[in-house]
């Protein structure tokens, strides 16, 4: 395959109702859409699921921009790539930049299944084609999440995540089990904790939780081993993987039971595929996270999610979940708590071009 062209939109969209974490709070959603063209015409997608601002991981919108337009593009347009898992290779001397590398490398695995002529999920031998889909919970009012809740379970969402930091925790999780004693339940503390929370971490054992989800620092793997020996609670990371170096260290260390993989976290689908087999092999349970994301990202994630490790809900919600109108069609629907994964070639899902154009601010094309 030769990449003639690559086309960058930057877009925005309000959320329908702010998502607040331990970090802060989201209100309009930027992202850059990626639109990858090779010689014979054939189109690609992706999507940088980097913030406007640093709050969950080191890049931004415009870091993004300027990693693709300076150094990843320039790569993918003077490279001839026979298979998408080549691509991380051309990138392998550009250290970082995960979400950047992500939203390039997904758009062109979009283009090579589009070429084959498959779904992408079948190409990477994915075996769901229904996958169970999970909600997250963006507020710590306790009477707003409560019924938050009580919509999601009516939509026949299979679990729920709720956000918790230090003083919205054992006190939210009460309410919780009190009004909805045995759904599958998590809470994600977006690294708001550190081993001096000890005695609290542990008091949430008695919610059985799935896992809970990052509690300590972003960059550690070493402290999350010594709470995991203390709490019943199976922990998940989150922030803390970054790469595949990354998850052998929480392996070796028993660090967590449980991964939630993001594609842009981790640098592209043949990385979190690389993560999903070390998982495999090491008993380690995997789910598919979200970025409060737009369509084709979130298409990105229902191809992942159709691999056999898959099998606890992930973040994969409704495109309605978070948006009036999304920027593909169809949107991505939950039936009885699943989304089915398309039969169409590629990401299966197309572009909603109008709304595309209606929420671009920014737009640029490069060519070889
Ligand atoms: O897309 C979603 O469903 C929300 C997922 C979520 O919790 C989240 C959203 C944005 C940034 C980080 C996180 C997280 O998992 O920590
Ligand atoms: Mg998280």
């Amino acid at each position: 395959m030769m990449i003639k062209e690559v086309q960058l939109s930057i877009i925005k969209m309000p959320l329908k109702s702010p998502f607040s974490t331990a970090l802060g709070s989201v209100n309009d959603r930027e992202g850059i859409i990626i639109k990858v063209l090779d010689e014979e015409g054939r189109t690609g997608y992706g999507e940088v699921v980097a913030f406007s601002t640093p709050w969950y991981t080191e890049e931004t919108v415009r870091t993004s921009y300027h990693m693709l337009k300076d150094f990843l593009i320039p790569i993918v347009l003077n490279n001839p790539i026979k298979h998408p898992n080549e691509i991380k290779k051309y990138f392998d001397h550009i250290r970082g930049n995960q979400m950047a590398k992500a939203g390039i490398e997904t758009a062109i695995w979009d283009l090579y299944a589009k070429k084959v002529d498959r779904p992408l999920w079948k190409l990477i031998d994915g075996v769901q084609s229904e996958i169970p889909s999970g909600v997250v919970v963006g507020t710590h009012e306790i009477k707003d999440a409560l019924s938050q809740i009580d919509s999601y379970l009516q939509e026949g969402y299979k679990r729920v995540k709720v956000k918790i930091k230090p003083g919205m925790d054992y006190k939210l999780l009460k309410e919780i089990r009190n009004h909805f004693p045995t759904i599958p339940l998590m809470a994600d503390a977006n690294s708001s904790y550190s081993l001096d929370d000890i005695d609290l971490l542990k008091s949430l054992d008695e919610f059985e939780l799935l896992m809970i989800e990052q509690p300590l620092a972003v960059d550690d793997i070493v402290e999350h081993s010594f709470l995991q020996k203390e709490i019943q609670t199976p922990i998940c990371l989150d922030e803390s993987i970054i790469t595949y170096h990354d998850v052998k260290s929480a392996i070796l260390l028993n660090s967590c039971k449980v991964i939630n993989i993001k594609i842009g976290r981790v640098g592209g689908l043949s990385n979190a595929l690389a993560i999903h087999d070390l998982c495999q092999k090491h008993q380690i349970q995997v789910w598919c996270g979200g970025m409060i994301e737009f369509g084709i990202s979130r298409a990105h994630n229902i191809a992942l999610s159709t691999k056999e490790g898959f099998t606890i809900p992930g973040d994969i919600s409704a495109s309605s979940r978070f948006w009036n109108e999304d920027i593909i069609l169809p949107e991505v629907e939950v039936k009885h708590g699943f989304v089915k994964a398309p039969i169409q070639p590629g990401i299966g899902f197309e572009i909603n071009t109008k709304r595309l154009q209606e929420v671009t601010t920014y737009i640029e094309k490069y060519k070889k």
